[in-house]
């Protein structure tokens, strides 16, 4: 979906590097040259948000911030000089920032919140603070920004509330509550979470120097003091989930194969290992394939290196397709495996030969050049609770099937 910016900038130049900066970062742009254009294009058409200049020759007060705000479009205003005046009637209005248009790096600041505003749309931050006022205020910052918003009165709550919705980026908590002091919450939730998993800002009203330290201590990543000034609640908010984010693409880079962008050895021996502990307390069986292309050497030798990595990648998208619920990994060069949670090996033994069938049948089409392969697998179904010495199991019979004359699963 591409979302909808106005910008409201009576100088060409500036419009025109603004324009260009909003388009690289994905939005669609309405440009108006004067608050009277602005509220006509407002009046038919639906923003996303809105870059607004302080003043224009029609607004000479800033009349057009007022405009944006209470037509709902989310604003940043860009000014000439922030004078202490300026900055007092900037400051009245609820905006998602200001910056002033003095250099260069005013513009990557601009850039940089353009892109934040839609990602935040999908960064959930649960509130912790029994008082409901408190609350509602810091609800009404994060809303202004888009952030998804999750609550909860007291830590008791706040820890359910993180055990239904795992996936929660940020923890915004107070100190001073019932039943679990801010403080305490902290440590709870690091005791079940890293904190680049996520990340917690502590807030309190106290005067109490030590809070701090005993926050950061706690697992907090940040600390706010109340009152705090709004600019500095959105840029340590902003940080962390930024740190979050980067921590994030790390790790993902970490895990996936860099040719077919399926999951690595690495993730793959991590998370089946995580699996086993897992079936051994409930006394599962656990079991593996090995998939491994037939005569690789020879596709590679006929067709050229690169007609070989398109195959690798043709096969990997039907792998990942057909075995979505299961754990599917590419150990290396052109050996694929398969963990499964489901424990019939029966059922589990047909899914793979189905596969094979289909790579059988459907392998021109993996690749320009048409070139037909098939698969040998080998599968173990043991009662082993180690990764390697299942994988093991699975490659010896992975070896039989080679002998058995290839294009075929052997358990
Ligand atoms: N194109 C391409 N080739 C790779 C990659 N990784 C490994 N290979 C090649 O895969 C081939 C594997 O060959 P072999 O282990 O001899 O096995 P095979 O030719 O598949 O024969 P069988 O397994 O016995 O059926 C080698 O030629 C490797 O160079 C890769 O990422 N891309």
């Amino acid at each position: 979906m591409t979302r909808k910016i106005l910008i409201i900038e009576d100088t060409p130049t500036i419009a025109r590097v603004q324009k260009h900066i909003a388009t690289t970062v994905g939005y669609d742009v309405d440009i108006a040259g004067s608050l009277a254009q602005a509220k006509e294009l407002i009046s038919k058409n639906n923003y996303f948000c809105a870059v607004v200049d302080f003043i224009l020759p029609d607004a000479p007060q800033g009349e057009a911030v007022p405009c944006t705000i209470e037509a709902q479009i989310p604003t940043i205003v860009m000014t000439g000089n922030i004078d202490a005046k300026t900055r007092d009637i900037v400051e009245k209005y609820p905006i998602i920032d200001y910056i002033t248009k003095e250099n260069k790096q005013a513009y990557h600041y601009l850039e940089k919140q353009l892109q934040r505003l839609p990602r935040n749309e999908n960064v959930k931050v649960l509130v912790v603070d029994d008082s409901a006022s408190a609350r509602l205020h810091i609800c009404s910052l994060l809303k202004r920004h888009k952030y998804q918003i999750l609550q909860a009165s007291d830590g008791i709550e706040a820890l359910a509330v993180l055990e239904q919705t795992p996936d929660i980026a940020v923890i915004i908590a107070d100190n001073e509550m019932p039943n679990m002091n801010g403080d305490e919450l902290c440590g709870e939730i690091r005791r079940l979470y890293s904190n680049d998993e996520k990340a917690i800002i502590g807030i309190s009203g106290s005067n109490a120097v030590h809070l701090s330290a005993r926050f950061l201590k706690s697992g907090a990543n940040d600390y706010l003091r109340k009152p705090f000034n709004n600019e500095e609640f959105y840029c340590r908010l902003s940080q962390n989930v930024d740190m979050l984010e980067q921590i994030a693409t790390i790790r993902l880079q970490a895990n996936t194969d860099y040719l077919t962008k399926l999951p690595n050895r690495r993730y793959f021996f991590e998370e089946a290992e995580k699996s086993l502990k897992k079936m051994q307390k409930k006394e599962l069986t656990p079991s593996l394939a090995m998939l491994d292309i037939d005569h690789f050497k020879a596709i590679n030798d006929t067709y050229g290196h690169d007609a070989g990595d398109e195959v690798l990648r043709g096969l990997a998208i039907s792998f990942a397709k057909y075995f979505t619920k299961d754990l599917a990994a590419r150990l290396g060069g052109e050996e694929f495996a398969v963990y499964f949670n489901d424990t019939n090996k029966d059922e589990v033994l047909k899914r793979l030969d189905n596969f094979r069938h289909f790579v059988e049948l459907n392998s021109p089409e993996f690749s320009k050049e048409k070139i037909q392969f098939t698969l040998s697998i080998g599968y173990a179904h043991g009662p082993v609770y180690q990764i390697d010495q299942l994988l093991k199991q699975a490659d010896i019979k992975l070896y039989d099937a080679k002998q058995n004359g290839r294009n075929c699963v052997m358990s």
